[in-house]
């Protein structure tokens, strides 16, 4: 693949990435490109490797091979400078439970050249009441809100956002994806977020990738997933013997036709049906814990 110029703006750029735990394959040569502004979800199921491959992105974890750069560097060796351009909100964070709210994020703030203000923020994620409440004794849903506040208190280019909305009720989720929503859109935050929540994704994201047993096995806008996914249509009847048959085509006509022509009139038990993105992501994810990996044909890279 030719090497593409560091200004065509990508703000993650991985190639073959691999990683081993103890001999263990868990990633299989992941290949992504994200945009400068893009909201990017990386979606899979649990243990489908988007921890690994977000903490191999923020510098976190030492690949076992590949090439990755982000903001121009390689996360391995990514200095105090580089660190201050990203944003983490990660699955758990369990420090400085005795700290007030606001000193800590007060605290934080003072790492940054130019943060932004901690009061506006605590307003900005919901939290301004508790902004002299201790940190243990946050609900789960608020002390969400505070990483998340944290997270973004550096103005980071491009943040990291690691099932951010575990433990949200409805209208924290809701809150949550106009802030999101916000970063993006009106100041130009690239975000990378990892969920195993369909509906955030499509929500949130301008594109998505499908991450299954390590490998991205669809990667694209909503909408084109979507269109794939509806692409092969199922087709249910039932057979002169009784039993129940299905069969995927890209052209249900000519399948029903036949089948109409074989049955000399209608076709018992008959359905057509488009698969919806759904559909496809959940029958991916059975397929893998099936032990199927190899037979899934929608292997793609993200880029
Ligand atoms: N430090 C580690 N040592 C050994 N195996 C690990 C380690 N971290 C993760 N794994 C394994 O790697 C695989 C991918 O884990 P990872 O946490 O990246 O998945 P995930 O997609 O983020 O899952 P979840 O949605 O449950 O957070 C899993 O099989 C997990 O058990």
């Amino acid at each position: 693949m030719t090497p593409r110029s560091p200004d065509a703006g990508d703000v993650v750029r991985a190639r073959a990435v691999t990683m081993s735990y103890g001999g263990v394959d868990v990633l299989h040569g992941i290949d992504l490109d994200i945009r400068r502004g893009e909201v990017f979800a990386l979606l899979g199921p649990n243990g489908a490797g988007k921890t690994t491959t977000v903490e191999i992105l923020e510098g976190f974890r030492r690949r076992s091979a590949g090439e990755v750069q982000v903001l121009g560097a390689d996360p391995e060796h990514g200095d105090d400078a580089w660190r201050a351009r990203i944003g983490l909100v990660l699955q758990s964070w369990r420090d400085h439970r005795r700290w007030q709210v606001g000193e800590l994020l007060t605290h934080f703030a003072s790492y940054y050249p130019d943060p932004r203000d901690p009061a506006a923020l605590l307003s900005l994620v919901g939290l301004a009441e508790q902004a002299g409440q201790q940190v243990e004794r946050l609900s789960g849903g608020q002390r969400r809100r505070l990483d998340v506040a944290l997270g973004i208190v550096g103005r980071p280019e491009l943040l990291f956002l690691d099932e951010p909305t575990t433990g949200f009720d409805p209208q924290a989720r809701y809150d949550f994806h106009t802030l999101v929503e916000r970063l993006a859109g009106e100041e130009g935050v690239t975000v990378l977020l990892t969920t195993h929540d369909l509906a955030e994704a499509e929500r949130l994201a301008d594109r998505i990738a499908m991450l299954v047993g390590g490998r991205i096995r669809a990667c694209g806008t909503p909408a084109e997933l979507a269109r794939r996914a509806a692409a092969r249509a199922e087709v249910r009847w039932t057979a002169d013997d009784g039993t129940a048959r299905h069969e995927r085509t890209a052209d249900p006509s000519r399948l029903v036709w036949e089948l109409h022509r074989q049955a000399e009139g209608p076709i018992p038990g008959l359905e057509v049906r488009r698969p919806t993105l759904e559909d496809t992501y959940l029958h991916m994810v059975r397929r893998e814990a099936d032990g199927a990996e190899s037979a899934v044909p929608e292997e793609a890279t993200a880029v």
